[in-house]
């Protein structure tokens, strides 16, 4: 049963809606059945979660014509290639344009799953039930949707928002600890591009996070929802302020690209990541050496990397971020540090100070 029903809306004129949160969503079939209304109902999970969770769906769609499509588990499998299952399902079951499709996972279900729904018969609705921490504060809110390339992270996908984000918190009772600890890489990423109150709160409050405090969840999970949606409101396609979300994802898709997308998640690319866009950020005198260790120190704490794979050499970085999706008329955009609590996004860096920030990372 929900203990308090938290509500975040996303505002975007006649493509708003809302991320439910709260402990036991799921278990109540009110909250299923009214954020997802069609006949036909797509549910796309992995051969982790949907043991798990899939029954509740079931449960509360008996009376519909439900379908799902069980992916393996892995970054790996956010590939074009994975679609096609999931295409063949729809197909077999003759769903039409009024279906909708259920992303029953984490952020790689959330992101395949929404492609999926933004290309089947040339775009259907989706709802997002997001299942572990990161795809709650990040990945199911937003509409950002896509797979990988082996050249490029995210590299082919589409802007496709969802029409509600469930959000139960009681799922989080089964994610393993290295999850979690991906999960708060993004979180402290709200934190340091644009909420310094929060960045306090989080240093005060990150070992009841750790230890999965249910109230200390759910104020992350809200605050977190309420950064986004006020950003993807402002900026839906990344016009300008949206790339502030990409604080650390510079170098950290490049690590994710570089190791195929095997060994390192990504929120442990993207903590390695904020760590490097805070030296250079210190390197270029933008923040002082006391902000920069403060960063670094918080996403240690959280049991997250500080520091690139020693095999990721400079080299490596350059022909990975040559290909980021912020680069502009050849120029290297990236996101760094101001102060503590504000980033900016620009070219206007001294190249000098990146080269010797990558060199510093990694051994060629
Ligand atoms: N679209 C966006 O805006 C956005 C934002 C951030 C990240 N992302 C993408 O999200 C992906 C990372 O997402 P992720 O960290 O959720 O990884 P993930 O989807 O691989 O899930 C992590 C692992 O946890 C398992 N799992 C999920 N829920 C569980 C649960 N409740 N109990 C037990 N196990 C569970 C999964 O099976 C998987 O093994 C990356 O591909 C990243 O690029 C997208
Ligand atoms: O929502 C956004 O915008 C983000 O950048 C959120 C990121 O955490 C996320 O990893 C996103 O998938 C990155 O997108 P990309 O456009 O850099 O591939
Ligand atoms: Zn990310």
């Amino acid at each position: 049963m929900t203990d308090e029903l938290r509500r975040v809306d996303v505002a975007l004129g006649e493509r708003s809606y809302p991320i439910l949160i709260g402990r036991g969503l799921l278990d109540d079939p009110r909250c299923l059945r009214d954020s997802i209304d069609a006949r036909e109902v797509m549910v796309v999970s992995n051969e982790t979660v949907a043991p798990l969770y899939l029954d509740r769906l079931r449960a509360a769609f008996a009376d519909r014509r439900l379908a799902s499509a069980c992916l393996p588990d892995g970054e790996q499998e956010k590939q074009l290639e994975s679609m096609l299952p999931v295409f063949d399902t729809l197909l077999v079951n003759g769903f039409s344009r009024d279906c909708q499709v259920v992303a029953l996972g984490g952020g790689v279900i959330g992101d395949l799953a929404g492609f999926v729904a933004a290309t089947y018969q040339r775009g259907v609705g989706f709802v997002q039930v997001p299942t572990t921490l990161l795809a709650m504060v990040d990945s199911s809110v937003g509409g950002k949707t896509g797979v990988n390339h082996p050249r490029g992270k995210n590299m082919i996908g589409a802007f496709h928002q969802p029409r509600a984000v469930i959000a139960d918190l009681a799922v989080l009772d089964s994610l393993p600890q290295r999850e979690l600890r991906a999960g708060m890489a993004e979180v402290i990423k709200y934190a340091l591009l644009g909420d310094a109150d929060f960045l306090a709160w989080l240093e005060a409050h990150l070992d009841a996070a750790m230890a999965r405090d249910p109230a200390t969840l759910a104020h992350i999970v809200e605050r977190c929802c309420r950064n986004k949606a006020a950003i993807v409101a402002a900026d839906e396609r990344e016009a300008g302020q949206r790339a502030l979300l990409n604080l650390g994802h510079t170098f950290g898709h490049a690590i994710e690209a570089a190791r195929g997308y095997g060994d390192w998640l990504h929120g442990e690319a993207i903590a390695a990541g904020m760590c490097m866009a805070a030296r250079l950020s210190a390197r270029l005198g933008w923040i002082n050496a006391r902000d920069r260790d403060r960063a670094i120190a918080l996403i240690e704490r959280a049991g997250l990397p500080v520091h690139a794979p020693a095999d990721m050499g400079a080299g490596r970085f350059r022909e990975f971020m040559a290909r980021d999706k912020k680069n502009r008329d050849g120029a290297l955009r990236l996101v760094l540090l101001r102060a503590l609590g504000d980033a900016t996004v620009t070219a206007d860096y001294d190249p000098d100070a990146l080269t010797a920030t990558l060199e510093a990372e990694g051994h060629d």
